[in-house]
């Protein structure tokens, strides 16, 4: 499939002498939902805001669909919409009005028909003639969106979707995301939720330090990076390890009751036919086994550290 956007070596230095993107390069497939993730002043803002032309790059270039953001602004800009971290909607004026207006700044004909679409889909058709400051925060955010998608994007930007919006909307924003992903829309997230990535991308990129770290299937990283636990619970409690197993690592947890075993996913053995082996061989008799994949933020967390490190 075609690249719907395609990032090379893109540097950015501000006027301060601060170096924000230190070449970043990064591809985007058709329909795909990617997960950018990075802590503070990593430089999500800063890359997202070259794409769409609102800061220029020191270096570097930028294809959406094709088109070079700098010699063929309109036609590339024309693709993406933006949905803002801030809300700054104007708060008297209609919901209609302002989607429609904002077709408009794209030099798109009238389509009341899409526009009546976007807002189905956003649950936002009965408010259409609502002002903005008749509606709750979790409604403002989905007019950033219908905004966002009134000019018939094909990518859309989501800085921080769900910051500061309680749990329940953000399970809805998700559902919102999920819906524009099944008409072809294709999604870029920035977002500090380790579990809206886990949950909503096909792909996660981690960026740290103006560089991105890794691009990887969300599905293939964590099975890649993870690390599993085992918990070994005993059928009867025991006063220490057996010192056979200090040098593998082992842990006594549970007053004696069970032993925690941390086992990397990448190497070839994983070492664990071995240890209960070793623990029948010691008398110590098993009651469950219970394994667990270590989450995407504890990879996200490990990947960082190494960084800084
Ligand atoms: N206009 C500017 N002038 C100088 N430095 C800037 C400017 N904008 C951003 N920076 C710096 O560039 C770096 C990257 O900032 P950016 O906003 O892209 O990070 P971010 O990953 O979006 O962070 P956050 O999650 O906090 O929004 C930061 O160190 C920031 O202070």
């Amino acid at each position: 499939m075609a690249p719907i956007l395609e990032v090379e070596g893109l540097q950015k230095r501000y006027a301060s002498g601060h170096e924000a993107l230190s070449g970043v390069d990064l591809t985007i497939e058709k329909g795909e939902i990617l997960a950018l993730l990075g802590p503070n002043g990593a430089g999500k803002t800063t890359l997202i805001s070259i794409i769409c032309g609102l800061v220029t790059p020191s270096g570097g270039q930028v294809r959406v669909d094709g088109h070079d953001i700098r010699h063929d602004y309109r036609k590339a800009r024309a693709l993406i919409g933006l949905v803002p971290q801030e809300i700054a909607l104007e708060p008297f004026e209609t919901v209609w009005n302002l989607v429609r207006f904002s077709r408009g700044l794209f030099g798109k004909p009238r389509d009341d028909a899409h526009l009546e679409a976007v807002l189905r889909s956003l649950s936002l058709w009965d408010k259409r003639d609502a002002k903005v400051h008749e509606l709750s925060g979790g409604m403002k955010r989905r007019v950033l969106i219908a905004k966002a998608l009134a000019h018939e994007p094909k990518i859309l930007f989501l800085d921080e979707p769900t910051a500061g919006v309680d749990v329940e909307l953000r399970r809805g924003m998700w559902e919102v995301v999920e819906g524009l992903r099944a008409r072809g829309v294709t999604i870029i997230l920035t977002t500090h939720y380790i579990e809206e990535a886990e949950e909503i991308a096909d792909r996660v990129a981690v960026i740290n330090r103006g560089q991105i770290l890794l691009v990887e299937e969300k599905a293939r990283l964590m099975a890649r990076m993870g690390r599993k636990e085992l918990r070994i619970e005993l059928q009867h409690r025991i006063d220490a390890l057996p010192d056979r197993f200090a040098a593998q690592g082992l842990e006594l947890i549970h007053d004696g009751n069970a032993i925690l075993y941390h086992y990397d996913t990448r190497g070839e053995r994983t070492g664990i036919a071995s240890l209960l082996a070793e623990l029948a061989e010691e008398g110590i008799v098993l009651r469950d086994i219970v394994t667990r994949q270590s989450s995407l933020e504890e990879i996200f967390v490990g990947l960082v550290t190494e960084d800084a490190a």
